[in-house]
């Protein structure tokens, strides 16, 4: 089984009401090639392994979103089965990248196969938003428009291929301290020059008509449209936490990047390329810096979580 990891080529968050968990979002997702392996077997137990370069970052008990997936799709369907998974992982830890969203997604996919529980796509896609605000999106994959919390998906039409380089870091960030970021900054109410100064100000409910031009350039499959489009409303949060964050994304402009974009709540700096091979030369200009720890090229839009292999 294998699942992408996602950017947010638009990611716009409206104010956190009194009491509510989650901001409401209108956000742009986009697949890319970079992936999460899961292999499932038949086991009395219910168990995880992980492999990959940020494995050791990651936890095998029941936190682990895979296990949380299993347990989800066996509460769901009432089996006691049991499956020893193993995650390969390739889209960074913590990275903004929905890495452990993508595990979850392939995790309902195998053990859906596995006990043959024959639920819907709209089941799963149900479930799949009970485990995060970014797994109905991998499980889906291709392009797509995420409103509420994220997990309320329309697909956009998407022409050709776009080529990204990114600049990873070991240390990530956690999703809810950038959004907690965010409300701080967009709290700065009694000093508004300051707020923003650093990219605060109020937050406004977001509207999806702030993206028409990007949902223009993906349907024309024009890159430069697309990365003079790319849109991210935690950025000025994850810079907040993570100052560091300025070197890959004025490397990636001096490098000539259509776009340079935070991911998600980072600490993941995607750039645009004109082509496969400009994406060669940014992710070169990452590494002749030193502003990464690590540095992917991939292309978007791909498939969501599907078998690639039988487990
Ligand atoms: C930053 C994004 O990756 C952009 O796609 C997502 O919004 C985060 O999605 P995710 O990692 O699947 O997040 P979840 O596991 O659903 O939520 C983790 C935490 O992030 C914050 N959170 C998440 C989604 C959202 N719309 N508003 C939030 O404030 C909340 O503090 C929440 O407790
Ligand atoms: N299967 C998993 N893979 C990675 N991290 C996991 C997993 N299960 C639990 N975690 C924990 O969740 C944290 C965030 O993981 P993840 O890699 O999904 O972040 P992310 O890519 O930034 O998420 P998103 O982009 O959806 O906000 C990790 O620091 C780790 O402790």
């Amino acid at each position: 089984m294998r699942a992408p990891g996602k950017v947010n080529l638009s990611l716009r968050v409206g104010p956190l009401g009194p009491g509510e968990q989650y901001h409401q979002l209108t956000t742009v997702f986009q697949a890319v090639s970079v992936y999460e392996e899961v292999v499932a077997r038949s086991s009395d137990e219910r168990t995880v392994t992980v492999s990959g370069p940020q494995a050791a970052l990651v936890p095998t008990d029941a936190t682990n979103l895979a296990l949380r997936a299993v347990e989800a799709l066996a509460a769901a369907t009432g089996t006691d089965e049991g499956v020893a998974l193993h995650v390969d992982k390739g889209v960074p830890v913590a990275g903004g990248m929905a890495g452990g969203s993508a595990d979850a997604a392939a995790t309902l996919l195998a053990c859906d196969a596995l006990w043959r529980t024959g639920l819907s796509r709209a089941e799963l896609l149900e479930l799949a938003a009970t485990l995060g605000s970014d797994v109905p999106f991998v499980l889906q994959g291709h392009t797509a428009m995420g409103q509420g919390r994220g997990e309320l998906l329309t697909p956009a039409l998407s022409r050709g291929e776009f080529h990204w380089a990114f600049a990873v870091r070991d240390t990530g960030l956690s999703t809810p301290a950038v959004y907690r970021e965010f409300d701080r900054l967009h709290a700065l109410a009694d000093d508004p020059r300051e707020a923003l100064r650093r990219g605060g100000g109020v937050a406004v409910p977001p509207d999806p008509d702030d993206d028409v031009r990007l949902m223009q350039a993906l349907r024309a499959g024009d890159p430069h449209a697309l990365g003079a489009a790319l849109h991210n409303d935690l950025q000025a949060a994850a810079l907040e936490l993570e100052p560091g964050l300025a070197e890959p994304l004025a490397v990636a402009q001096d490098a000539g990047a259509l776009g340079v974009v935070v991911s998600g709540s980072g600490p993941t700096v995607a750039a645009l390329a004109r082509n496969r091979q400009h994406a060669l030369v940014l992710a070169a200009a990452f590494t002749a810096s030193g502003v990464a720890d690590r540095v992917l090229t991939a292309t978007g839009p791909v498939p969501g979580a599907r078998i690639v292999a039988e487990d």
